[in-house]
Order: C-alpha cells, then structure tokens, then sequence
C-alpha cells in the first residue's frame, strides 16, 4: 500500500471527519456501481479513482464490492483487461482491486438488465451478514439517459427497506442546457430520489486549492477585513486550456465554453471566493451561502461578454459549417451586495489557447497617497493557481535589495511542491467518491443552487444560440480574441508589465 499511512490510520481520520460533520460512522457491505463502466469517463477517472481509495484503505475487500454495468457484451475479465492500462501501482494490489470488480451487461431502459443488477448486489450482499448495505450507483453516462437509469435504479436496485443501510447517486455534469431543461430534469430526478441521495458532481470542487478557498478566507485574519470593494479592484477567475475540442467537437458544439466550464466549474469556485462565512461547516450551512451570492448576481450585460472560437474549430466534421459556438468566453459578472458591488468578477475560459492553467487572480486597489509611485510596479495581487502546479501567491512591492531606495515587485510565495514535498494531492474525483460514501454532501450543488446558476447563465446562452451574439475568430495558440483584454482592462484590470519569475516548480 502507498501513501505512508496504514489504512487503519487512514480509516480513523475517515471516521474522526465524519464525526466532526456529525456524519454517521458505517461499517458493512459497500456496493459501488458503475453504469457506463465501458466509457471514458470510468476508464479514465471512475475506476482509477476508485483504485486510489482501495490502495490507501478508505475501502477495503471483504467490504465493497464494485459492479460495472454498461451495454457492451463483456466478461469480467474482459472489463478488468479495459481498465488495468489506467491503473498504475503495485501489480498485487492492483490484482486484489480488480478482482473486486464483476461485469454485468444490459441496457439503460428495460428492466432485465437492472434486475439482473440487482440480483448480481444482492447475493453479494447476502454473503456479508455484518452491518448496513450501502448502495452507492455512479452514472458515467451521458445525461439524455438519466432519467431512465434513475428509474429504473428507483424500481429496481434500491437498497431494501427492511435492510439499514442507504442508496445514492452521483450524477454528471451537464445538468440540462438552461434553466428550463435544467428544472426538468431535477423534477424528474426529485420524483424518484430525495436530495439527500442526490450528489451532483463539478470535479473541480474536488480540487485541492478550491477546497482551500473556504480555509484561506475565513481561517486567516488576515484576509477578513480586505475581503471587500473598499481594497479588491477586481477578481478574475481563469480556465485556459492549450489544445482544442480533439474528436468532442460533436459534443461540445451543443454547449461551447459556457455550459462546458463558465456556467459550472467557474462559477463553483466564484461562489467560493464571494460568498459570506456560512455559520458552520455543515453542508447545507455553506449551499445556503453559495444560493444567497448567485441570487445577488445582477444580469449579465451584452456589452461585457467577448466571445471567440478558434480558427479551425469548423475543420471537425462533426461540427456544423455555421456553427457559433464560442470556443473561448469572458463574461463579467457583478455582484448587487454589500460586499461586491462596483467589484467585477471577469470569468473567462477558453480552449486551443498558448497554455495551460486554472486560476484565481485577486486585483488589490492602488495605494492611496502613494510616495513610492508604485505605480509603476504594479497592483498587489493574490494568486491561487488551481492547476498545474498548485500555488498560491502574493504579488507585493518591496524595496529591491541594495544601496539604492528603489522599489521592485515581488512575490510571498507558497509553492506546493516545495512546501508539501511528499505529499501526494488526491485527484478530485477520489475525494468526492470518498465523500459521497462518507454522506458529506458539502462538495456538491444542491438543486436550488443548480437553478440560481442557471438563472445567471441562461439569457446569455439564449442569445448566443440565436445568433444575437457572434464568437469573434482568434488563431489556435493565442491568448483567445484580443477584445478579451480589452474588455479586462475597460473593467478595470490593471496588467502588471516586466514581471516574470520562474519558481524552482515551474522550471
Ligand atoms: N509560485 C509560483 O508558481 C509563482 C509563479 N510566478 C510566475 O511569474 C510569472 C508572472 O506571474 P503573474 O504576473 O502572476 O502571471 P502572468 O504573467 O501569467 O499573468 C499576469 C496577468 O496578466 C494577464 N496577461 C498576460 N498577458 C496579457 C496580455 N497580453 N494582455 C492582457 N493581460 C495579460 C494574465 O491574464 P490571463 O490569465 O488571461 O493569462 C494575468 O491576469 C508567471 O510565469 C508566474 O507563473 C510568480 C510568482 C509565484
Ligand atoms: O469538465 C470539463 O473539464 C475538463 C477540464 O478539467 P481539468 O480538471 O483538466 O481542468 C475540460 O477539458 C472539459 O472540456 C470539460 O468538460
């Protein structure tokens, strides 16, 4: 086993959180099932992480049992074979992890394969006499067939009422396509699930510098009495990735960069950065806090929107020759509170860009009556860098060391792979499939919040569908359209010019 801790220990940590959280701490069979096991998503992400939580103890053999469920005609083995090449560790463990895995085969909405599901859980569940029986179904599926799968879940693989024990669901992004499918699709899931076995999944809640938000911010006194219009200029929240929509070109063309990343993984971590301190730690404490600051968000204006989509895009044939779906997006959005109001958060995300990263840049205000004509240097800022390489950074003007009274910018720095060298970062989807076994559902977007989001995003993506908006053309490798700097700067973004430092874990 890796990761320096014994599985004991690691399992003691488990149960001290839960109780923290008032979580019940549970022992008994474990049954994880993945539908759409033979996809993408649970070769690359579902059954790897999986491998992770076995590999350091969270779960154990003798204690779960995980079923792959997907249409394809396949053994065990045979989805065994599929997965071992995403799988890497020690050739023991691996074996014992693959071996926990059965293959059952059937179709998404007739009841014979689900029945044959149910059958395959129950008899595992029969040879484990001790504690509850805890069903835990992971729909690695693309969404048009939630509503089946979730039927026939309902009507035939629910954890039985005479047995202790629970049933849940995790379900994929994309939550519907606006606000209106979004609310079809939660009333047909809310008819066959309560929202207490309901885990809508945004990985990037999973991942370490965003779950970091909440502990920076109302952890540090430093931090409270800046956190507000009166010293923050403006916060932009960045996603750029450096290659294109590669063979997803059919897929992303029906929900381009807004529905892909904006409307959902930037706007969780936009959340994180402007909401209020919830009053505890509770799940529900921190949605309620999440809801109140997207309903606060004013619309959006047309005149603060740059859309882009990057020549060549139109090349894949699965993508429409008219087609005007924005490869790249910033989108301001401002926040009618206390807090936040005349603060703009610049949202922007874009694919085929000169590189990759994921990020939160907090602008501070000029100094007032400055001595040091800093402004030359530039603004203090506060840089958490989601990825790659999680750092956090503060952009500070300091004397520049000599004889001279010069000043320079510099950095207080917080590089994790120097500070935390040992330390393996979990991948996200491991943590949320740990907290979903654990029933801590503070990592994942509540219904009511899934609405409000979509309220923001809704006209806007209205309008870009009708073709009232036009993505502007910007070449593979740039940094997207150049009105997106533009627009940055007129909201008023201050660039810093001449500063360039390469930390040791970026060279
Ligand atoms: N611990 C660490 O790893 C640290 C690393 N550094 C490194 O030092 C260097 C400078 O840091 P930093 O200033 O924070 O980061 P960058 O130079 O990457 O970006 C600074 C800001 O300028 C924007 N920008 C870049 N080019 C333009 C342009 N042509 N027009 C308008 N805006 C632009 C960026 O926007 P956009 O987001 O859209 O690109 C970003 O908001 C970086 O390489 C950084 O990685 C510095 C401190 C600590
Ligand atoms: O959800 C999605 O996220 C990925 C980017 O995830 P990351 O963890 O690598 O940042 C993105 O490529 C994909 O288009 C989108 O659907």
């Amino acid at each position: 086993m890796s990761g320096g801790s014994t599985p004991s220990s690691r399992r003691n940590s488990f149960n001290s959180l839960s109780r923290d959280l008032d979580l019940p701490s549970e022992q008994g069979c474990l049954s994880i099932v993945v539908l759409g096991a033979s996809g993408d998503l649970a070769k690359k992400k579902t059954f790897p992480a999986l491998y992770h939580l076995f590999d350091q103890g969270f779960i154990q053999s003798g204690e779960v049992h995980i079923f792959g469920y997907a249409r394809s005609n396949l053994s065990d083995d045979g989805l065994r074979e599929r997965i071992r090449g995403y799988l890497k560790g020690d050739p023991e463990d691996l074996s014992e992890f693959l071996q926990l895995i059965k293959y059952v085969s059937g179709s998404y909405d007739t009841g014979e394969g689900f029945q044959k599901l149910n059958k395959t859980i129950s008899q595992y569940e029969a040879s484990n006499k001790s504690g509850s029986y805890r069903r835990l179904f992971y729909l690695a599926l693309p969404p048009s067939v939630y509503p089946s799968v979730c039927k026939m879940i309902r009507t035939y693989c629910m954890n039985p009422s005479s047995h202790p024990g629970w049933t849940r669901v995790i379900v994929e992004k994309p939550f519907g396509k606006d606000l209106d499918s979004a609310e079809e699709l939660s009333a047909q899931l809310g008819e066959l699930f309560e929202e207490h076995q309901l885990y809508r999944i945004d990985h990037y809640l999973g991942k370490e510098l965003v779950q970091n938000l909440l502990v920076l911010r109302f952890a540090n006194r430093l931090f409270l009495p800046l956190w507000n219009r009166d010293n923050i200029d403006n916060i932009q929240i960045v996603f750029r990735e450096d290659f294109g929509t590669e063979g997803r070109g059919g897929y992303f063309d029906q929900y381009g960069i807004i529905r892909d990343i904006i409307q959902n993984h930037l706007l969780q971590v936009f959340c994180l950065v402007a909401m209020e301190k919830p009053v505890s730690l509770k799940p529900e404490h921190i949605r309620d806090e999440k809801v109140k600051v997207l309903q606060s968000v004013n619309p959006i204006k047309p005149e603060e929107v740059v859309l882009g989509q990057y020549d060549g895009y139109k090349d894949d044939p699965t993508v429409p020759d008219d087609s005007n779906t924005p490869t790249f997006a910033s989108v301001v959005l401002r926040v009618h509170n206390e807090r936040w109001e005349g603060v703009p958060f610049i949202l922007k995300a874009g694919k085929a860009l000169s590189s990759r990263k994921a990020e939160v840049r907090v602008q501070f205000k000029d100094v007032p009556g400055d001595i040091f004509r800093n402004k030359r240097q530039g603004r203090n800022e506060f840089v958490i860098r989601l990825q790659p390489s999680e750092a956090m950074y503060m952009k500070l003007t300091v004397k520049k060391p000599g004889l001279e009274m010069a000043t320079e910018q510099s950095e207080l720095d917080l590089s994790y792979g120097m500070r935390y060298q040992n330390i393996k970062i979990p991948e996200a989807y491991e943590r949320l499939i740990l907290d979903t076994i654990r029933g801590d559902q503070q990592h994942f977007v509540r219904r009511d919040e899934l609405k409000a989001a979509w309220q923001i995003f809704t006209p806007l993506l209205h309008d870009i569908d009708d073709g009232k908006l036009k993505a502007l053309p910007y070449e593979p490798g740039s940094r997207g359209p150049k009105e997106a700097d533009e627009l940055s700067a007129r909201v008023g973004y201050v660039q810093t010019h001449g500063y360039i430092w390469i930390p040791p874990t970026l060279a």
